[in-house]
């Protein structure tokens, strides 16, 4: 994600407030608590996770305590890539938000406020199964296979909206924090709902415009919030549609409730690090119908107002809960700081950071990360390494053109610096209750969670067969083929070719053609979005059914800017 990012609202707050919606369920702590609170105190009080600090109170280098294996432990080689980017042109801190002056609200737009959570409309719209959902959930990831059936990849982008009945392709751009769960699940091949349809017909309306209605949306929003504000990066301009695009994504799939709860799930949890309260949820939904109508008047009327209030309703309480739920388990976030900083390239770094405080995660998830140098502004990294005793955390990155925190994770960043890491997210996790075989191809530096992969199933005992196609454009690129050849040196189950692009003649989702019979096979799929495209066409194509294909989010790959 940063890895995969899954991707991910690099941001966002939900809010909007007209009050026509009334949170059913607050979370203990009052607002704020989460946040500048305790944020001295954790400061003040980092401390190693597991054993890393040395008798004269220094950290060793990571390496020292890592498995062979371990990235710390990694020289030489060239090296590379990673991540989609991290977005255009780096914006000053501090600059102004790119939005324009809204027109004067639509007066009487929005219906008055409702009073008491028992009586507002969420509470009755949200039905049982996702109301249930909502409470049982937000336990620890969990190795959730998804299986991966049609990406029924949400849809995306505002100008393309799509139909649940047909998946969508890999490469509709999303947005949202976690959006990569709804990526992979099957969807249910039934009628759309009356709301549904609704729902749809305003999002043929305003795909058109949707620079507009963005536009329009967070300018309305900050005019009639600017506490708001504040939960926003301070450059808008590469991630201010993120939310919105989460919202409208999870409208347009309304029916589709599996997916939707474990999307939106992940979305409020994700939130939290943002600072986003139950309160900010009324704001934004103001906003967002205020937005819609504006943009789509020749199809609204009450009845459209209706549905989309009842969706955000649905789609509001789920992370709300999620949230609420996640709060008593887990900080908002976590300070990390970077123990080991090497870089393996002239653009890529291997980066390994001590938590403040443990962070469980399952290999092959992902995080998101904030840097000092640019508030508010999270980009996602999957995890380099399986779970470590020592609490330890690596990341590869690569430092993309105009990629703010890619840029300054590579070049900027050193020993000691704190950074900020949201929860873990993604399902390109191994399940440990079969004994199948993996096929991994890992592109550039996505291969980061592949090895975590490998290092998961050593850990298990598992004795499966492993086979590690690593692609890189040129050998400098492989900068991490030492530490994948070491494991292989010490796994006999484990098989690693590294795939050098030819030219452009042979790829890598290409090569493991020239291998195989792949159908007992599990298939794992990480790099960039074309590699991943072009990877599910070739292992479907080859007979490995997509129920068993695994990889994160496009739109998060995309969105990781
Ligand atoms: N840093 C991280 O933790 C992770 C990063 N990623 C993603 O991995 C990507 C890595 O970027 P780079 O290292 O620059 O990789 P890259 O662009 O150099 O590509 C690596 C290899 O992937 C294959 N490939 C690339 N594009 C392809 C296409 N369209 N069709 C078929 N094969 C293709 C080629 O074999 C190429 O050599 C980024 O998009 C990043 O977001 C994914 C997972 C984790």
């Amino acid at each position: 994600m940063d890895a995969p990012t899954t991707t991910s609202a690099d941001n966002g707050t939900s809010g909007g407030g007209g009050g026509w919606f009334t949170p059913r369920k607050q979370p203990a702590t009052t607002p704020g608590t989460e946040q500048e609170p305790t944020e001295g105190r954790r400061l003040a009080a980092m401390r190693p996770v597991g054993r890393t600090s040395t008798a004269d109170g220094t950290v060793p280098p990571a390496g020292q305590d890592r498995d062979p294996g371990s990235d710390d432990a990694h020289q030489s080689g060239p090296d590379r890539p990673h991540h989609a980017g991290d977005g255009a042109a780096a914006p000053q801190p501090g600059a102004p938000p790119a939005t324009p002056t809204p027109e004067p609200p639509m007066a009487g737009h929005i219906p008055p406020p409702h009073p008491t959570p028992s009586t507002a409309p969420a509470a009755d719209q949200v039905p049982y199964a996702v109301a249930q959902a909502a409470t049982t959930r937000a336990q620890a990831p969990g190795p959730s296979p998804f299986a991966a059936s049609e990406p029924l990849t949400a849809p995306t982008s505002l100008a393309q909206p799509t139909s649940l009945a047909q998946p969508t392709s890999l490469t509709q751009p999303t947005a949202s924090d976690q959006l990569h769960v709804p990526a992979q699940r099957p969807a249910p091949a039934q009628p759309a709902s009356p709301d549904a349809v609704l729902i749809r017909r305003t999002m043929a309306e305003v795909g058109p415009v949707a620079d507009k209605v963005t536009s329009y949306f967070y300018a309305l929003l900050f005019v009639r919030h600017p506490d708001l504000r504040s939960l926003f990066p301070a450059a808008m301009d590469t991630q201010r549609d993120r939310l919105l695009k989460a919202l409208l994504t999870a409208a347009e799939h309304i029916d589709n409730k599996p997916v939707l709860v474990d999307y939106l799930q992940n979305l409020g949890r994700g939130h939290r690090k943002y600072g986003t309260r139950p309160e900010h949820y009324p704001a934004v939904g103001e906003c967002l119908i205020g937005s819609l109508s504006k943009y789509a008047p020749d199809v609204w009327s009450g009845e459209m107002e209706a549905a989309w209030v009842r969706a955000y309703t649905t789609i509001s309480q789920v992370m709300i809960d999620a949230a609420a739920a996640d709060e008593l388990r887990a900080p908002a976030w976590w300070y990390a700081e970077v123990v080991s900083h090497e870089l393996r390239t002239s653009d890529v770094a291997v980066l390994t950071v001590r938590p403040d405080q443990p962070y469980p995660f399952l290999a092959g998830q992902y995080t998101s990360v904030e840097t000092p140098w640019w508030p508010r502004v999270w980009r996602h990294y999957s995890f380099a390494s399986a779970p470590r005793s020592d609490g330890l955390l690596t990341f590869h990155v690569k430092a993309v053109p105009a990629g703010w925190v890619s840029n300054a994770l590579v070049h900027r960043a050193r020993p000691g610096d704190i950074i900020r890491l949201g929860p873990p997210g993604g399902s390109m996790t191994v399940d440990h209750t079969t004994d199948s075989g993996l096929l991994c191809l890992g592109g550039g530096t996505g291969i980061a969670p592949i090895k975590a992969l490998v290092e998961d199933v050593a850990e298990h005992g598992d004795r499966r067969p492993v086979e590690v196609f690593y692609g890189a454009r040129t050998d400098q690129d492989l900068y991490d083929i030492d530490t994948m050849l070491r494991l292989k040196q010490s796994h006999p189950w484990l098989e690693v070719r590294p795939v050098v692009d030819r030219q452009g003649l042979l790829q890598l989702p290409e090569a493991i053609r020239e291998y195989g019979p792949w159908t007992e096979y599990d298939a794992y799929v990480s790099g960039p979005p074309g590699m991943i495209r072009s990877g599910v066409d070739v292992l479907r194509d080859i007979g490995i059914p997509v129920s068993r294909i695994r990889h994160d989010s496009v739109e998060e790959l995309v969105a990781a800017i």
